[in-house]
């Protein structure tokens, strides 16, 4: 099948390669000239395992392309995906900008029948409104528009995508949905399922999904801030109530808050989206309040611990991306524990395996960037650990020891266990735990 994808961002350079990787024509457009030319060239522009092998298979057998044309890249397309950015506007609401200027394109360039499929994750009602769009121009004949939103997750996106737990169809048409099918059946080969629904309940469920998740989360980073009251150690509460299966093991994982590109702007989006219809989402209101608090713990901690003033001291950072296996910070925790240590002037050292250029980007020389963990930890007065890398799990203590001004680690992931982390000499403050100091 010829197919189009616009916007070749996470979920759209991935949704565009697997869909090559199984034999279709699939030419990606996006407006960024200078990341169409990468692409073409043969580079990968993001950080994803196992992007690039079938990126570059997929090149090679010209089956996947890159143009910054929109008319050219979809001339042939029978489906068209937006996999666009809906960012939050400044009330949270998201905005939906991209997304209808392409559908104003799309209405001066579309003549044969064609599926506009929503791949960006976008607030009910938004699949009418492009729908509005391109029939303000042409023939409603001419086009269905499908909800089909993305589950995938990133540092997981190629696996989650070739392998999904279940496909969100939002759609009343036949013709469209047959065509969906066709194109979604060989990444259901193992009896996960492709559900068909109304678009409206398809919106719903992303954010849904995204919400329910962003709240598992935080329900568990206040159940561990009051485990560190109550002397109570939340990796066994957690343990204990995930094998319960109606609560389930994963996603209950307490940290120092969840951010990305995601959670943080969907759930504010379906709380505006009450608003919008006169429901106050009340959990999830908490859940934002919760989060932003918890983004901070580590810093605070750190200053409880250290004093108010760091003008003298130098913090080591391990890891810098919003979660590991990506080189994306976008609402990472890192960024808001940077800039609460830049505002008290302390001295920081940090190291990420992938997310380093990004946050060059952003703080300039303000961060000390260094080639890998252990220079990350040379004369600190302290570490903080805030991406969970595997790299950073079973370092040589011993020789963090001897590079350490003072043995001290604020650990925001649980990496290590307390007690061995007290014989090991250090003082060692978790999420949710017993503070040990083995000093
Ligand atoms: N990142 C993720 O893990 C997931 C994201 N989503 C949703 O998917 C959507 C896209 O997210 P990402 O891929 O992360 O965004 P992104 O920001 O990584 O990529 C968006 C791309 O669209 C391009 N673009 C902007 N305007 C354009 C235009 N007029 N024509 C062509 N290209 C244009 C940009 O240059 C950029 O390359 C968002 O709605 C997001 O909420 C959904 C599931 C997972
Ligand atoms: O809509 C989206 O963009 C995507 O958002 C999330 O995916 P992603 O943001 O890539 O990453 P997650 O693995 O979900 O992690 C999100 C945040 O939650 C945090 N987290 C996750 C799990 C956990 O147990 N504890 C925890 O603190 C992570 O550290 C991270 O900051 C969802 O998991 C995907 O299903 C969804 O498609």
């Amino acid at each position: 099948m010829n197919i189009a994808v616009v916007g070749t961002g996470y979920v759209g350079l991935v949704t565009g390669t697997c869909f090559a990787e199984t034999g279709n024509e699939v030419v990606c457009i996006d407006v960024d000239a200078d990341k169409v030319q990468r692409m073409q060239q043969g580079e990968v522009p993001i950080y994803e395992p196992g992007l690039k092998t079938l990126f570059d298979r997929n090149t090679r057998q010209n089956r996947l392309q890159f143009t910054t044309s929109l008319e050219e890249g979809i001339k042939d397309a029978e489906v068209i995906f937006l996999a666009l950015p809906t960012p939050p506007n400044g009330d949270g609401s998201a905005d939906l900008s991209y997304i209808l200027k392409v559908a104003a394109q799309l209405a001066d360039l579309i003549t044969d029948y064609t599926v506009i499929v929503d791949k960006s994750t976008v607030p009910v009602g938004t699949a009418d409104q492009v729908h509005d769009t391109l029939a303000s121009k042409i023939s409603p004949e001419l086009f269905d528009v499908v909800s089909n939103p993305e589950f995938l997750r990133e540092g997981v996106a190629v696996d989650d995508f070739l392998k999904p737990e279940r496909v969100i169809i939002g759609t009343e048409s036949q013709r469209a949905r047959n065509i969906m099918e066709r194109l979604y059946k060989p990444f259901v080969r193992q009896g996960n399922p492709i559900y068909f629904m109304d678009v409206r309940s398809a919106e719903m469920t992303k954010y849904a999904a995204n919400s329910f998740l962003a709240t598992k989360i935080t329900f568990m980073n206040d159940i561990a801030n009051l485990c560190e009251r109550v002397g109570a150690n939340v990796d066994q509460v957690r343990i204990g109530i995930g094998s319960d299966s109606r609560i389930g093991k994963r996603f209950l994982f307490p940290g120092v808050g969840y951010g990305g590109s995601c959670f943080p702007k969907d759930v504010e989006a379906l709380v505006r989206t009450g608003q919008d219809y006169d429901y106050d989402l009340r959990i999830l209101q908490s859940v934002i309040e919760v989060n932003n608090r918890q983004k901070r713990i580590l810093a605070d901690k750190l200053v409880q611990y250290l004093g108010e003033d760091l003008c003298n001291k130098t913090i080591g950072i391990w890891g810098l991306a919003f979660k590991p296996n990506t080189d994306d910070i976008r609402e990472a925790p890192a960024l808001y524990i940077i800039q609460e240590l830049l505002d008290r002037h302390a001295t920081i050292k940090a190291y990420d395996p992938e997310a380093m250029e990004n946050i060059r980007t952003r703080f300039g020389d303000q961060v000390h960037l260094v080639s890998d963990a252990y220079e990350a930890v040379i004369d600190v007065d302290a570490l903080l650990i805030i991406t969970e890398w595997s790299v950073f799990r079973t370092p040589n203590f011993e020789v963090m020891k001897s590079l350490m001004k003072q043995p001290i680690i604020f650990d925001g992931r649980n990496l290590y266990e307390t007690d061995y982390m007290a014989k090991k000499g250090f003082y060692y403050e978790s999420i949710g735990r017993e503070v040990v100091d083995g000093g």
